[in-house]
């Protein structure tokens, strides 16, 4: 078990991720299964992370880069807890905000006010916080109208506007925020930001931030850690991790 220390709010300890997947393709479901029977179905191991170590501290605002299918998602859904990592360990000081996937913990089936609370009480919010903070979900989504709707009948930015609205309506120790946003319109991308940067500027909270926007991660963050397939390739002051990530892909 590898040590940890009070001292940083995120730990990622020598992290490996495996996944088994088919090696060969099958065309469906029952071919999967006489494959299976014949004891002919076999897995390769694909590691989409490698001995990944890292450390952040309290307050520090982090940007992680990487070409397509680099394993910066997996990374940051193993610090969510969504995944557990094949090897290796994460720890997490504080509250955490995932948002990662979001309004993955939505039912369809209710309604924008039904899914808040839904959604909240996952977040490990009480009812008569989410009763308190209602309004303020609701404004900051700009969705007033629309409220009593099914959430299947949300188009995708109005759900990622509902989900970002909650997960931020508190001021969380550990922010994580994925790609996601990009499903929100400019207007609401930039009001997004503004409220990151708010907390960032409060200088207590940590964030993780994935983006493909290189200016986005220059704009945002101070220090940048370069994953490419699964393997980590730098870390270090955000200018410098960019400039050498764009010296080998631009
Ligand atoms: N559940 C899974 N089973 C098998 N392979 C997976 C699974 N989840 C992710 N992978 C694989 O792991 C690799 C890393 O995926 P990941 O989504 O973390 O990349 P990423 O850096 O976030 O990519 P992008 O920039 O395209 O969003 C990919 O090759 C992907 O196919």
């Amino acid at each position: 078990m590898a040590e940890t220390s009070p001292e940083y709010a995120i730990e990622v300890n020598d992290v490996s991720m495996i996944f088994n997947i088919a090696s060969e393709q099958l065309n469906n479901l029952k071919e999967y299964f006489i494959k299976l029977m014949r004891h002919e179905l076999f897995f390769k191991e694909f590691r989409a992370l490698d001995h990944v170590d890292f450390k952040v501290s309290p307050g520090e605002v982090v940007g992680l880069v990487g070409t397509n299918g680099s394993g910066k998602s997996t990374m940051l859904k193993c610090i969510a807890g969504v995944l557990e990592p094949s090897e290796g360990s994460v720890r997490v000081r504080g509250s955490i905000a995932p948002l990662i996937e979001l309004g993955a913990g939505f039912d369809v089936d209710l309604t924008a006010l039904e899914n808040i609370y839904l959604n909240g009480a996952l977040l490990g919010y009480s009812k008569g916080f989410i009763d308190a903070h209602l309004q303020d979900i609701i404004d900051f989504a700009e969705l007033q109208d629309f409220m009593d709707m099914p959430l299947k009948n949300y188009s995708s930015g109005m759900v990622a506007r509902i989900a970002f609205s909650i997960a931020t309506v508190t001021e969380p120790d550990v922010l994580i925020v994925d790609e996601t946003l990009s499903v929100g319109d400019v207007f609401f991308q930039e009001k997004c930001e503004r409220r990151i940067r708010e907390f960032i500027e409060s200088g207590k909270v940590t964030v993780l931030f994935v983006s493909h926007s290189l200016e986005q991660v220059e704009r945002i963050c101070q220090r940048a850690i370069w994953i490419e397939k699964g393997v980590q390739r730098m870390d270090g002051p955000v200018v410098e991790v960019c400039q050498a990530y764009r010296a080998q892909f631009g």
